[in-house]
């Protein structure tokens, strides 16, 4: 495992551990089950292509270890009204503080600035952080194959599940890929960034899909830059797509959005 990605782990453990001395699991998943809310993300992302359009989660990141910041100007609720008018399908939004500069708050901020589902974007290793994902409103997570064995994919994808969120299922290769197709979420993200040496190449999405069975959706994310990106996988119909870095460095990111997916 990339040292990167090592690292990042075990400041997540810290975090954990931290974060229930001051609230227990079963008190702040009273609140998770308390809220009423969740908005079909799996679901959004489905409509838009039957409606013959691309599925669009855009994100809110405000820097990233590999990039630094990405943006002066960061209202989250601003972006996330931009986003939804220039016809996205979901938001994605950073929660982690310490490598993408994000915020529980970020989250709130911008999904109460709108209608669209919002995946909770973070480094999820224990069922606190899932149950914390619904109790600030998301109504989807992210967990990375690389940075979890097969039966805490399996659990974790479960609560999530039992509260009623969607998952979005991370894999870079071949290997993890047959782990990841053992769950039974259809949302399935190909990382086109390498996290051990953060090359990025599209080539990672590509390979990949002579493997992919029939129910599962393949999420392309990472360096879709332009419309020559977003034009290439379309021709290996791929329709769903997770872009951050291009929409972070434009003025409007909404706008930039309609543009890459005119
Ligand atoms: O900014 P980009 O290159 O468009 O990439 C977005 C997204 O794919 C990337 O932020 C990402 C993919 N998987 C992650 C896991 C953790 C943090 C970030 C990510």
């Amino acid at each position: 495992m990339s040292d990167i990605l090592q690292r990042i782990l075990e400041v997540k453990a810290e975090e954990v551990a931290t974060a229930r001395l001051l609230r227990s699991e079963s008190d702040l998943r009273r609140e998770a089950e308390a809220r009423q809310d969740v908005r079909g993300f799996a679901q959004a992302i489905e409509a838009k292509v039957a409606a013959g359009q691309s599925g669009v989660i855009a994100e809110i990141k405000k820097a990233s270890p590999s990039k630094g910041q990405l943006r002066e100007n960061f209202q989250p609720d601003e972006i996330a009204a931009s986003y939804a008018s220039h016809g996205a399908a979901c938001l994605s939004v950073l929660t982690d503080v310490q490598f993408f500069q994000g915020s529980q708050d970020y989250l709130r901020r911008a999904r109460a600035a709108c209608a669209l589902p919002v995946l909770r974007k973070d480094f999820i290793v224990d069922s606190y952080q899932v149950v914390e994902a619904r109790a600030m409103g998301a109504d989807c997570i992210l967990l990375i194959v690389a940075a979890l064995e097969p039966s805490q994919l399996r659990d974790l994808e479960a609560l999530a599940l039992e509260l009623g969120m969607d998952v979005l299922v991370e894999v870079h290769d071949a290997a993890e890929l047959d782990t990841a197709l053992e769950l039974r979420t259809s949302l399935l993200g190909i990382n086109n960034r390498n996290l051990r040496t953060f090359e990025v190449s599209l080539q990672s999405t590509i390979s990949l899909l002579p493997r992919i069975p029939a129910g599962k959706r393949v999420v392309t994310e990472s360096g879709i830059l332009g419309p020559s990106e977003v034009r290439q996988m379309r021709e290996y119909g791929v329709n769903a797509f997770l872009v951050g870095e291009a929409f972070m460095r434009a003025p409007d990111p909404g706008a930039e959005l309609a543009r890459l997916f005119a």
